[in-house]
């Protein structure tokens, strides 16, 4: 029997797999095809995308994580799911300050203090970042940088600024009313449908200031759709804020950030030779353990009412701490 967590970050919601407890790890093609299957609602309500651990050579590095999207194409980063990996190594290996190997980069993780009982706590870095356009990529702009222009092909008035985390985000500060207005939704499907902008796609966040240090970050994602949070989106939208809105506090204000979700906290940083890196810090929520035959998993031939689905209570603290927040 293997067990599978399902488990958020800001009700960003994820399967995790370990995959050094499988007697032979899954291949890209095998778990690309349970990324599919287990995000969708029959599987025990469904989830965002399936997180993959596997062992790491890089040292200090406690593991490596791998993401895969809804549709099963790959992301490079997850800010939210970062998190519960740091948890799950964090909790196996008992540490509490560590690396983790990613697609780009051997990022920097840390325990907190929990927010609340039944809340743990962890802090991710979240690097490189960049701006060029063949990063991300984007093409047919007539421009190498995207910060804070109108683009005229995307809508008459807003302005965006694109940035790799390294998985590409485009970010516009909007109205309440473009915020709940229909173009999140129509724009977040036409870039990550076939187009001349963005051919392998987009992470798309509305954000609208709600104080000097509060933000408030919507995003459709790439390979997703809709989000309940998306942690790289609200870090990458964190540096668009200082970068490109008037009256911003000192960078490297810590800056809440809310969400259908929930909230997370975020640090931008500025390194030697003006390399920015962003503090990420959030729940990492272990909503339930599944055991099921690794067969199963291997096969993707799920039978969930068979198997034994034991949920922590977490996902309820987190909701009262949610709703004593608004
Ligand atoms: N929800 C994630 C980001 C997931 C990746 C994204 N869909 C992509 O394809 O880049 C987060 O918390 O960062």
């Amino acid at each position: 029997m293997v067990v599978l967590q399902k488990v958020h970050g800001s009700n960003n919601q994820f399967f995790l797999l370990d995959q050094t407890t499988l007697t032979q790890a899954l291949n890209s093609q095998e778990l690309q095809n349970l990324a599919q299957k287990i995000t969708k609602k029959d599987f025990f309500g469904g989830v965002d995308g399936l997180l993959v651990v596997d062992s790491s050579s890089v040292p200090a590095a406690l593991g490596k994580m791998r993401v895969y999207n809804a549709d099963g194409s790959r992301a490079l980063m997850c800010g939210n799911g970062l998190r519960t990996v740091s948890r799950y190594l964090a909790t196996k290996h008992q540490q509490d300050q560590f690396l983790v190997e990613t697609d780009q980069a051997n990022l920097q993780v840390q325990k907190q203090t929990p927010w609340a009982p039944q809340i743990p706590a962890y802090s991710v870095e979240i690097s490189p970042v960049s701006f060029q356009a063949n990063k991300l990529p984007f093409a047919n702009l007539g421009t190498d940088q995207l910060i804070n222009q109108i683009v005229p092909q995307f809508d008459p008035q807003l302005k965006f600024t694109a940035l790799a985390v390294p998985n590409p985000h485009l970010i516009s500060f909007v109205s309440a009313a473009v915020m709940e207005g229909p173009l999140l939704k129509e724009l977040g499907e036409k870039l990550n449908q076939t187009n001349p902008y963005f051919p392998e796609g987009v992470n798309l966040s509305f954000a609208q200031v709600k104080k000097a240090d509060e933000l408030f970050v919507r995003t459709f994602e790439r390979g997703v759709g809709f989000t309940n949070a998306c942690g790289t989106g609200m870090s990458a939208t964190s540096l668009a804020y200082f970068l490109t809105q008037p009256q911003v506090p000192a960078m490297g204000t810590q800056l809440t950030i809310k969400n259908p979700g929930g909230m997370v906290q975020t640090r931008v940083h500025q390194g030697s030779s003006e390399q920015y890196w962003i503090e990420l810090s959030g729940n990492a929520t272990v909503i339930a353990e599944i055991q099921l035959p690794e067969a199963d998993l291997r096969h993707g031939n799920l039978q969930p009412e068979n198997y034994a689905y034991n949920e922590t209570g977490e996902a309820l603290a987190y909701q009262n701490f949610v709703q004593q927040l608004s």
